[in-house]
C-alpha cells in the first residue's frame, strides 16, 4: 500500500529529480549541461561554484548542479549531496594521465552517506577526439563491475555535437520508471 501509494504520489506531483554533475576540471562538465538545457554549445571558462539549469523531459523534471572540478574546489563537492538522486559523472576520454584521479574522487563519492541510494551515470566524453580511451577502457580503469551497490551505466558521448547525451538521460529515465 505504501509503496503504491508513493508511486501514485511521484506520478502527480511532477517533483523534481536532483542530479549533480561532477568530474574534474576540463571533462565538459558545464559544456553538458547547456547542451541540455539550451541544446547548443556554449563558450565555457573554468567553473568555480556551480550552474544549476531546470531541465524538463517528458513531464520529468530534473534539477542539475554542474559543479566546478578543479582540484581545490573537489573538497567542497559534498556540500551538494543531499537529497540527489543521480550522480553523472563526466570523464574527458583523452585524459589517461589523470583517470586514476577521477577513481579516487568516484570512490571517495559512492562511499558517502547522502549518496547510498544515487544512482550513477557516467559520461565518457570527448569520443571525436581520436585515440580517446574507449567506453571500455574506462569502464576498465574506473572499476566499475566492482559497483554493486549503486545502479550505474557508462555513456559514450561527445558534448560539443549532443551525440550520447540523450541515451544518458533515457537511462535515468529508465531508473525512476522502475521505482
Ligand atoms: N573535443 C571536445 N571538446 C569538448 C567536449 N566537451 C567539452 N569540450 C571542451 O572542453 C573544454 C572544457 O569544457 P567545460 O565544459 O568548461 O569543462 P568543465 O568540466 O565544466 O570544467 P570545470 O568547470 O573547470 O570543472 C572546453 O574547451 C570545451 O569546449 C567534447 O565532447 N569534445
Ligand atoms: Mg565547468
Amino acid at each position: 500500500m505504501g509503496i503504491l501509494f508513493s508511486k501514485i504520489w511521484r506520478l502527480f506531483s511532477h517533483q523534481e529529480h536532483k542530479v549533480i554533475i561532477v568530474g574534474l576540471d576540463n571533462a565538459g562538465k558545464t559544456t553538458i549541461l547547456y547542451q541540455f538545457s539550451m541544446n547548443e554549445v556554449v563558450h565555457t571558462s573554468p567553473t568555480i561554484g556551480s550552474n544549476v539549469e531546470e531541465i524538463v523531459v517528458n513531464n520529468t523534471r530534473f534539477l542539475m548542479w554542474d559543479i566546478g572540478g578543479q582540484e581545490s574546489l573537489r573538497s567542497s563537492w559534498n556540500t551538494y549531496y543531499t537529497n540527489t538522486e543521480f550522480v553523472i559523472v563526466v570523464v574527458d576520454s583523452t585524459d589517461r594521465e589523470r583517470i586514476s584521479v577521477t577513481r579516487e574522487e568516484l570512490y571517495k563519492m559512492l562511499s558517502h552517506e547522502d549518496l547510498k541510494k544515487a544512482g550513477l551515470l557516467v559520461f565518457a566524453n570527448k569520443q571525436d577526439v581520436k585515440e580517446c580511451m574507449t567506453v571500455a577502457e574506462i569502464s576498465q580503469y574506473l572499476k566499475l563491475t566492482s559497483v554493486k551497490d549503486h545502479q550505474w551505466h557508462i555513456q559514450a558521448c561527445c558534448a560539443l555535437t549532443g551525440e550520447g547525451l540523450c541515451q544518458g538521460l533515457e537511462w535515468m529515465m529508465s531508473r525512476l520508471k522502475s521505482r
